[in-house]
């Protein structure tokens, strides 16, 4: 049962996370929508890191991709203060940014392409050869998004119902997503019949952006409360539960959005299957296991309040982790760009990673 091709004005194509508009960096403010359409424009170093840090724009590969042209924003500052020792000054700009958010590993990713492009020499202006980098990394992450999303939909029986958690589309990549790209690829093929996504609390990814993404494009989606997600397999609703990272360790263990364990773990006890779909940029050979992978702790008042309103009673404190650790032996396909490893182990990362 195929589908007819997307429309053009689809959400994918006509929502850019992040754009590089005439000079300056423009982001759409995750924050707000979907009630708002608002637009955010970042003139320098300060305010792209701040983005970050404050969730304008956020998911591994958008912040990347910002990180990316912030470096750009860096180098024009730097130059047109000294053209001489720009290339010295800048670094602290590199560590600035790249210490916004510290479980992505795209950020520091993304910032170590652009500081090589530096250190192999730019005479004169560095400006036109930083951009040039930073738009071949927002393409490229276009592009692995469309090929996971082909690969990954082929692991899917037709007629599936599917679970995924947080946000993980156009909004957190440079465009069309990681797990919501094999969404949409499924979905176009006949392979999702239906979608089920967690709101995903503290921030509500789910509900605000995943729904907002899918219900544009007209592709079905029931939001659940994050605690219904055992019950949901319970009824045998979905068969895959798939998800994005932030950090892939060399053992295979996965860093993603708080919540995830939890759906990994019921899955495997309902006999579901378990996907994880990244760029290889979010594969981290540095770090050994799960174990070293720096969760971000994030504001109490994320999880006692809700929109500025205190909810929980006063008094109560509140633990508010932003990622947990799914270990590999609970990842049932791993789907990056150059194709998919099933059961992942340090040995079968190590071999993709060689491939090159
Ligand atoms: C393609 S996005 C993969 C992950 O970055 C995503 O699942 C996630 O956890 C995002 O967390 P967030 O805190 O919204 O940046």
């Amino acid at each position: 049962m195929n589908r007819p091709a997307p429309a053009p004005n689809l959400a994918y194509d006509r929502v850019r996370a992040v754009e590089w508009v005439e000079g300056r960096i423009r982001l759409i403010d995750q924050r707000v929508l979907p009630l708002h359409e608002a637009y955010v424009h970042l003139d320098t170093v300060e305010q792209t890191a701040e983005a970050i840090r404050d969730m304008v724009v956020r998911g591994a590969p958008a912040i990347g991709v910002t990180a990316a042209y912030g470096v750009v924003l860096a180098a024009r500052d730097r130059y047109a203060r000294s053209a001489g020792a720009w290339t010295e000054a800048i670094g602290a700009d590199l560590a600035r940014i790249a210490a916004a958010r510290p479980t992505a590993v795209n950020l520091a990713w993304a910032i170590a392409r652009m500081r090589g492009v530096i250190e192999a020499g730019i005479a004169g202006d560095p400006v036109p050869r930083l951009l040039v980098e930073a738009q071949r990394i927002h393409a490229e992450d276009i592009a692995a998004n469309r090929a996971m999303g082909d690969h990954g939909a082929d692991l899917i029986a037709p007629g599936s119902g599917v679970l995924t958690h947080c946000n993980t589309g156009a909004l957190a990549t440079g465009g069309y997503g990681t797990a919501l790209g094999v969404i949409r690829s499924g979905y176009a093929t006949g392979k999702i019949a239906r979608v089920y996504a967690d709101e995903t609390r503290p921030w509500l990814q789910g509900a605000r952006l995943t729904a907002w993404e899918l219900s544009q494009e007209g592709i079905p989606v029931t939001m659940i409360a994050d605690g219904a997600a055992a019950w949901l397999m319970r009824q045998g609703k979905v068969q895959w539960v798939i998800v994005g990272a932030d950090r892939i360790a060399a053992n295979g263990d996965v860093a993603n959005k708080i919540g995830t364990y939890m759906t990994a773990l019921a899955a495997r006890h309902h006999g579901l299957r378990f996907m994880v779909v990244v760029p290889i940029s979010t594969i981290d050979l540095a770090t050994p296991n799960g174990e070293a992978i720096p969760i971000e702790q994030r504001p109490e008042s994320e999880v006692l309040a809700f929109g500025g309103t205190r909810v929980a009673a006063e008094g109560a404190s509140a633990w508010n982790p932003a990622f947990d650790i799914t270990p590999a032996g609970l990842v049932d396909a791993l789907v990056t760009e150059r194709g998919v490893v099933l059961a992942p182990d340090r040995a079968k990362i190590a071999a993709l990673m060689a491939r090159g």
